[in-house]
């Protein structure tokens, strides 16, 4: 997820935007679903794994982002590989 925050907004509206955003990941992180959240080093920009029943599911926590209308987002189906110990 890309994030471009226009430099105008408000900066009230920002920092809601923002703690929201923190909270609704949190939950999601706490209920499986946003498995893992990382920082792109250097961008403002995640990388995140979601565990999701399917593609509506994942659909549904992106919409619902508080920061959607300032994301872009480039999705990447993961399956399992047969080489990984977890998969024995
Ligand atoms: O700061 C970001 O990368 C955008 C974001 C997604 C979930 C979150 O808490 O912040």
């Amino acid at each position: 997820m890309n994030v471009t925050i226009p430099p105008g907004l408000d900066p009230g509206v920002r920092a809601d935007l923002v703690a929201r955003e923190k909270e609704y990941c949190r939950d999601l992180q706490r209920s499986g679903e946003w498995a893992h959240i990382w920082r792109c080093a250097g961008q403002y920009a995640n990388l995140s794994v979601f565990d999701v029943a399917d593609n509506e599911a994942l659909h549904r926590i992106l919409w619902n982002l508080p920061l959607f209308p300032y994301l872009s987002v480039e999705i990447t189906p993961l399956a399992q590989h047969p080489s990984d110990l977890a998969a024995d």
